[in-house]
Order: C-alpha cells, then structure tokens, then sequence
C-alpha cells in the first residue's frame, strides 16, 4: 500500500467540486506539496488546473455520443467504462510516481450517479482503494443547503455515498463566503436545534408545528437514523472562492489517512478474504456435484496433486448421485400434486344466463333446430350445391 492518500471530491452539479478542485491544487503547491492531479469528467470544456491524467485525452465525449447514439448521461458512462478498461494502466502509472507527490486529487463528473452509482466509477473507485489509503470528500453547496429539508435530503446522498463505497469520508460545506456553514454543524450535533429549524422552516408550510404530515415525520425519522451517521464523519467548511478553511481541509486529511490505516484497509482485508472464501467454497459445491455427476463419491481421494483425476476409480460404483437424482429429489419437494379435490367450484361469468348449454335433456330439441334452420337456409338458396347438401342430410337422416 503506498502511503499518499488519494482523494476523490464528489458532490451535486454545481456544488463546486471543480473549483474546489481548482483551490485544492493551488493550496497544495503553495505549501510546496504538488498532488497528483486527476480529471474524470470526460464531458468538461475546460479544466482549471493543470492535470497529470485526463479522461478526455483517452475517450472523446462527443464521438462517444455520436457512435454510440446516447444521450449526455449515457455518453458519460460509457466514457467512463472505456476508461476503467484502462484502469490498471492508470494505477501503475500513478505508483510509479508516489514518491513525487503528497496527494492524489480526482475530479468525478458532475453528474454523481454518473460515477457512484455507475459499475465503472465502483471499479475506479475500488483499484485507488486497494492501492492508496482513499477519501471521499463530498462537496455541499453550503447557500443551496440552508433549508433543513435541502439539508437532510443532502445528508442521506451522502450516507448512501458512504455505505456504497465503505471509504472514510469528509464532508465539505463549499460556498461558505455567501453562507457560513454553522448552521449546518449545529443541526448535525444538535437533533433538538434541527427539529426548531423545521418547525420554523417556511417550507414545510406549518406541518411540522402542528405535529402532523407525512413530510415531517419522514424527516424526523431520517434525521435520527443520519445521527449515527454523523459520528462517522468529518466536517469541513470552507470557500473554495478565498480559499479560507483549506489547512482543515487538509488536517481531516491526515485524520482520515490514519483512520483508513487503522480501520478501512484491516476491514477492507476482512471484505476481500471473506469474498474469496465464498468464492472458494462455491468453486468446491460445483466441483462436488461436477463430481456426484461423474459417479466419484469423494473427489478429494481422487485428485492427485497436480488436479487431474485417477483413472476410472470409484467410476464403477452403483451407488452414485447424480445431478438427474438432486433435482427429482428438488422436484418432490418443490411441486405439491394437486388435489383435484379440492380444485374450487368453476364459475359462472353469467350463472343466470345457461341457455347455450347443452345437455341430455335439450339433445332432441336442439337436433330438431338445427334441421329446420338447415333446411330454411337451403331452401332459400340458389346455389345447386346448397340443394344438393340438403337432400344428402335428408338422406342421412
Ligand atoms: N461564491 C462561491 N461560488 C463558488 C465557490 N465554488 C464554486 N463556486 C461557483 O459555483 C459554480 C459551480 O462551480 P463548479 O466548480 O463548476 O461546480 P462543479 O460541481 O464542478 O460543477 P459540475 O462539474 O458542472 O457539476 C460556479 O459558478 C462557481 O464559480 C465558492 O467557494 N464560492
């Protein structure tokens, strides 16, 4: 594991991640500690710091669109699966130079469910994790969030963001010369000064106050399961404009960097061993019933050291189970006969209406119909043929 961390900035469009970005790297050059600077936004014009990989120089967004068919969202994915394919070339690329930097920087696309949610940006993810001790810096626009219901909405994009990934995370109010972040802090130490906030917010039109609605007790609600969450993080404000709150910034870094050493990678060591566990066992049931199929009761006996079977033993033992016995077996347990029973009375659309049934009774009564509507039909015909039919049914009968 190389010790420079890598910090991937997520957030809404339009919170700031790129300027953020853009501070991010000046602030480090500043104190004489360049980072690795990464661009994963294949849809940008034009990016404000100088970068050392861009998705752009690998895949071109707007041919992506135009021969593929898609759409902008679509066109960002896609993009980003024709660079993760690379993304071991990527990895080796930045640990060859770890030794020349103090931080690996990464900007996602503006659309987030472009990258959280998308198999590339989890596989992206996944190679820095397994690499770099990696952070999530989730990007807040701290004005736009200043509503308690904007503001929880936020919180649980950013616990879901946290519960996919299993990365340690700091949250980053931006934008805090328009607005100061204290609000914000204050409503994730404090459940009581978050629930005045809601009664008083002009928002919820006065449905909070009098104790009812379905908006506020989901926020109630939500607001109580996110302080558990709350614990888990750091929280950051500052201004990507002035630059003020950057050196926190950075010291949530470090603290971060520890506690993925200390906590993450061990339980990221965990996640990956039991993974191949399970992958193991399931590769010995398919070898088990690979071998039940073949006729060898125990395979183990019959492997020799470099994997392949003894010749024909057990091969000739009767008493074998085979896959065509485990389903008959499946099969008994899995379908019940039906009781005919027990099959329920069969309905009428119409029970009054009974008319064109026919039963033993009507049998005569019916023929005698038929051979009259016959014979009128024939009679009134011109056709020599309908006379013909006619006088052959007379025969019959
Ligand atoms: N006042 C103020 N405005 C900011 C700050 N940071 C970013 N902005 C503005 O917010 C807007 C969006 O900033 P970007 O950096 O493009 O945001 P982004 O999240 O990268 O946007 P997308 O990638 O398009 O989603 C721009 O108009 C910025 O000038 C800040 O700290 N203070």
């Amino acid at each position: 594991m190389v010790n420079a961390p890598t910090v991937i900035c997520v957030g809404m469009a339009g919170s700031g991640k790129t300027t953020f970005m853009q501070r991010l790297n000046s602030h480090l050059h500043s104190k004489k500690k360049p980072p690795y600077v990464i661009n994963l936004d294949p849809a940008v014009s034009k990016v404000p710091f100088g970068c050392n990989i861009d998705i752009r120089d690998s895949v071109k967004y707007k041919k992506v669109m135009e021969e593929y068919n898609l759409g902008p969202n679509g066109a960002i994915v896609t993009s980003l699966n024709l660079f993760a394919t690379k993304i071991d070339q990527v990895i080796n690329l930045v640990e060859k130079r770890a030794d020349n930097f103090s931080h690996c920087i990464i900007d996602t696309p503006g659309q987030i469910e472009c990258f959280i949610w998308s198999a590339s940006g989890a596989i992206i993810t996944e190679a820095f994790a397994s690499t770099f001790p990696t952070i999530i810096a989730y990007i807040i626009d701290t004005p736009r969030s200043s509503s308690p219901t904007t503001f929880i909405s936020n919180m649980l994009y950013a616990c879901s963001i946290l519960y996919k990934t299993k990365l340690p995370m700091i949250v980053v109010f931006n934008k805090t010369d328009v607005e100061k972040a204290d609000f914000a802090k204050e409503w994730m130490q404090d459940f009581e000064k978050f629930q005045e906030s809601l009664r008083t917010d002009p928002n919820m039109n006065g449905e909070f106050s009098n104790g009812s609605g379905y908006m506020s007790s989901l926020v109630n609600s939500m607001s109580l399961m996110l302080e558990e969450f709350y614990s888990t993080l750091d929280v950051v404000a500052c201004s990507a404009y002035t630059g003020e709150g950057f050196d926190d910034f950075l010291n949530a870094i470090d603290k971060k960097t520890e506690e993925y050493n200390e906590v993450y990678a061990k339980e990221r060591e965990r996640i990956i061993k039991e993974k191949q566990l399970i992958e193991k066992q399931e590769k010995e049931k398919n070898l088990t019933h690979l071998m039940n199929d073949l006729g060898i009761k125990d395979h183990t006996k019959n492997i020799k050291k470099n994997g392949d079977f003894k010749n024909g033993e057990n091969l000739e033992n009767n008493n074998v189970d085979v896959l065509s016995d485990l389903e008959s077996e499946t099969e008994e347990t899995a379908y019940e006969e039906r009781d005919e029973d027990e099959q329920p009375e069969r309905e009428y659309t119409f029970p009054t209406d009974r008319n064109g049934e026919i039963n033993n009774k009507t049998d005569a009564d019916l023929q005698a119909r038929y051979q009259a509507a016959f014979e009128q039909t024939a009679k009134t015909s011109s056709s020599k043929t309908a006379e013909d039919i006619a006088n052959y049914i007379n025969r019959t009968n």
